[in-house]
């Protein structure tokens, strides 16, 4: 799967994610009345409204794109409805040839990994039978419990010829509180990341490892000594665009080759309509202006590295 991405971002020129975190509240409401009216004010309303969505946002920009992200949390919210509308949006863009990393942030004991990395990249035995219940092509794996519990990930990975980003440093205002502690003098997102370095050894694909990182656009000076530290690992980089991350904090994220790097934003493009950039599409054209918003982020990143 990583030379699918690496093929996918240099056929679209591209090193972005589209993000598929669906609210219910980003939902314009004429998607939203139409799914009730189908389905009640329900579970069932509320996941066929966010399916209907994505659905529109993935038509109107998939051709420009390599891959997308949805974010698992979106769709638990509705439960069992919402986790048929996070499945349903996984199989349609990968009929539409893109990439799908499956934000799911798992880890957890060996055994129970095992559980998770099947369920979701990989196969599940059902007596004479094998199922691909999920079938994302990347998933996010948080790495606190140690190689016991990333190593059931590779196992599989290695087997179905899938990928994992693995959290090395995160996004988020509160992410030194545990994750910039020193630990014989280096901060402990740099001992992640040399592991990841390491698991991602033996997992080569043509170009890059299949084992990847998470990093943050909001902290672009760690991100330059990370890149440093796992060369081979493609870098997934969240938080530009709502969390502030700008084209210009990522330069070095990326390695000299122009990959190694790809760009998420979510609520940037998702919600592109009511951003006041964009409200010339008005909600009717919500993935229009979904596209438009792809376009600036592309120019953005583009200039950028340029
Ligand atoms: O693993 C992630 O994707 C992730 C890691 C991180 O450090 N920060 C982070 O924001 N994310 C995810 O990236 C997306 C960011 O969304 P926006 O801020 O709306 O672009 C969400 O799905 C987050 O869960």
């Amino acid at each position: 799967m990583i030379n699918k991405l690496v093929a996918n971002i240099k056929k679209t020129n591209a090193p972005i994610v589209v993000g598929l975190d669906p609210m219910l509240d980003y939902v314009p409401d004429q998607v939203k009345a139409k799914a009730f009216a189908e389905c009640g004010e329900t579970l069932e309303g509320a996941a066929e409204a966010i399916w209907q969505f994505n659905k529109e946002i993935v038509d109107k920009t998939y051709d420009l794109i390599p891959a997308v992200k949805p974010q698992i949390a979106m769709y638990e919210q509705f439960g069992i409805p919402g986790l048929m509308a996070f499945k349903k949006t996984v199989d349609y863009c990968k009929e539409k040839g893109l990439v799908v990393i499956g934000d799911i942030k798992r880890g957890d004991i060996g055994s129970t990994s095992v559980a998770y990395a099947v369920g979701h990249i990989g196969k599940v035995k059902v007596g004479e039978k094998s199922y691909a219940p999920f079938d994302e092509d990347f998933v996010t794996v948080n790495p606190y419990l140690g190689s016991d519990g990333i190593n059931p990930f590779i196992d599989v990975c290695k087997e179905e010829k899938k990928g994992l980003f693995i959290l090395v440093k995160t996004s988020n205002p509160s992410s030194g509180e545990f994750q910039d502690l020193l630990v014989d003098g280096r901060p402990l997102y740099e001992l992640v990341g040399e592991k990841v370095a390491q698991w991602g050894e033996d997992c080569m694909g043509d170009e890059y490892s299949y084992i990847g990182a998470v990093v943050g656009a909001t902290y672009p000076e760690m991100g330059k000594v990370l890149r440093k530290i796992m060369p081979k690992s493609y870098i997934l980089v969240p938080a530009y665009g709502a969390q502030g991350g700008r084209g210009k904090d990522l330069v070095h994220f990326f390695n000299e080759d122009g990959l190694g790097a790809i760009v998420n934003s979510s609520r940037g493009i998702i919600t592109a309509y009511k951003q006041e950039k964009y409200a010339r599409f008005g909600a009717e054209h919500f993935g229009d202006a979904s596209r438009a918003a792809v376009e600036d982020m592309i120019a953005d990143i583009s200039q950028a590295l340029n």
